[in-house]
């Protein structure tokens, strides 16, 4: 594994993504052009490998002119030093410890690993979940929350993306006991790259264009994620109401959430303070001037969560509106934020590109 150290370059780290070919996969590969010391080394496909990667991709031709390579852990391993999985849930679950057994650092973008308790993942992925003594190495990586445990580990899980907006959305409220925990009702929104590259009847254009639709109500996986994280903030166990929403646009989350005070003296200014004060040095979070609340489009493409708090005077309840956009803070580009901080690199590493606007 090459090393870092901060009085000389860093020397570079080859990546390999299982995935490639899904919309995670391609954004890594976006993302990693624009990084100093990561060169993407093996691009892998489990249906397509020998194929050109670029013949499912046209708009990266002449950019990537590599082979995509099969699911072979031997060969990967001889040619990265990290792995990606960028897969569907119950991948990761089979292969990430060979990697690790074979030196390979490893990070998630699935949710194999996220939910710390076995049942508890049985019951919303419906899956098997991995071994216990793999959930407790993997490090959940919410990079602003977490970034002291994530630094120097081998193994990442990275965080959903509704968990990302919502989560980063709520923490210092929660943690500062501002807000009652149990009183938490999140209301979200996504766009449908969210779902992933595969067709499918919910993504179907004519399902989607024109329409507004919930889903998955009171059953959506990343539920106990967020109350998983919630808890360690609270100290004790939280309950959210959560409920998503599928919205005709391609990129891009907004989680609305609201919570009563806990003392209802407390201001906006209160509020926009404690958050200002608990993302201080922290580049990729934005809390908005006092009044003002972010859109999507004011992050698409960028790695930034932009975070709005207001308290409702008349009802003496917060309301919080986050924004990320799924495929950057809430999958390739946290992912690679952590690679930064498991390697020692600085955070923004790669990542301070600007948002895409209009
Ligand atoms: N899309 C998003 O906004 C977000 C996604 N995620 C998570 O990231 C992961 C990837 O999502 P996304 O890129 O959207 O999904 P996609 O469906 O677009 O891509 C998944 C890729 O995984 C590959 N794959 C499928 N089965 C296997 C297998 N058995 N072994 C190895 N590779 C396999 C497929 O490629 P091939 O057939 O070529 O192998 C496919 O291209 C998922 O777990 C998702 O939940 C997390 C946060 C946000
Ligand atoms: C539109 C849509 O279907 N979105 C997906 C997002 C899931 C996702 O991103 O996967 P992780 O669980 O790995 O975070 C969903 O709501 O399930």
């Amino acid at each position: 594994m090459p090393s870092s150290s901060s009085s000389s370059q860093p020397s570079q780290v080859r990546a390999a993504i299982v995935g490639s070919t899904g919309y995670g996969g391609v954004e890594l590969i976006r993302l990693l052009a624009a990084h100093p010391y990561v060169t993407v080394a093996s691009v892998i496909s489990s249906s397509n490998a020998g194929e050109p990667f670029a013949a499912g991709y046209p708009h990266l031709t002449e950019i990537r002119t590599d082979i995509l390579d099969a699911v072979d852990p031997e060969l990967i391993a001889d040619k990265a030093d990290v792995v990606f999985f960028a897969t569907p849930h119950g991948v990761s679950t089979k292969l990430a410890s060979q990697f690790l057994a074979a030196g390979l650092k490893v990070i998630d973008l699935s949710g194999d690993f996220r939910l710390k308790n076995r049942d508890s993942y049985a019951q919303w992925y419906k899956k098997e979940a991995p071994q216990q003594d793999e959930l407790e190495r993997a490090v959940f990586g919410m990079s602003e929350l977490f970034g002291d445990e994530v630094r120097g580990a081998d193994f990442v899980t990275n965080p959903g993306c509704f968990p990302t907006a919502t989560t980063l959305g709520l923490y210092p409220a929660v943690k500062a006991g501002w807000i009652d925990p149990d009183s938490i009702i999140v209301d979200a929104k996504t766009g449908v790259s969210g779902s992933g590259r595969g067709l499918s009847m919910a993504a179907h254009f004519s399902e989607v264009n024109e329409n507004f639709k919930a889903y998955k109500v009171h059953q959506h996986q990343h539920t106990p994620e967020i109350e998983q994280t919630l808890a360690r903030a609270a100290g004790g166990p939280v309950t959210v109401s959560f409920t998503t929403h599928l919205v005709p646009m391609t990129r891009g989350i907004m989680s609305t959430m609201y919570a009563s005070l806990t003392d209802k003296s407390r201001t906006t200014a209160d509020f926009r303070e404690l958050y200002n004060q608990f993302y201080e040095g922290r580049p990729f979070v934005r809390v908005r001037p006092e009044g003002t609340y972010p859109s999507t489009k004011e992050v698409y493409g960028s790695n930034y969560c932009d975070i709005g708090v207001l308290v409702d005077e008349r009802t003496k309840r917060l309301t919080v509106i986050s924004v990320i956009d799924n495929l950057v803070k809430g999958a390739s580009g946290q992912a690679i934020q952590n690679l930064n901080l498991m390697m020692g690199w600085d955070e923004t590493t790669g990542l301070t590109f600007l948002p895409v606007y209009p």
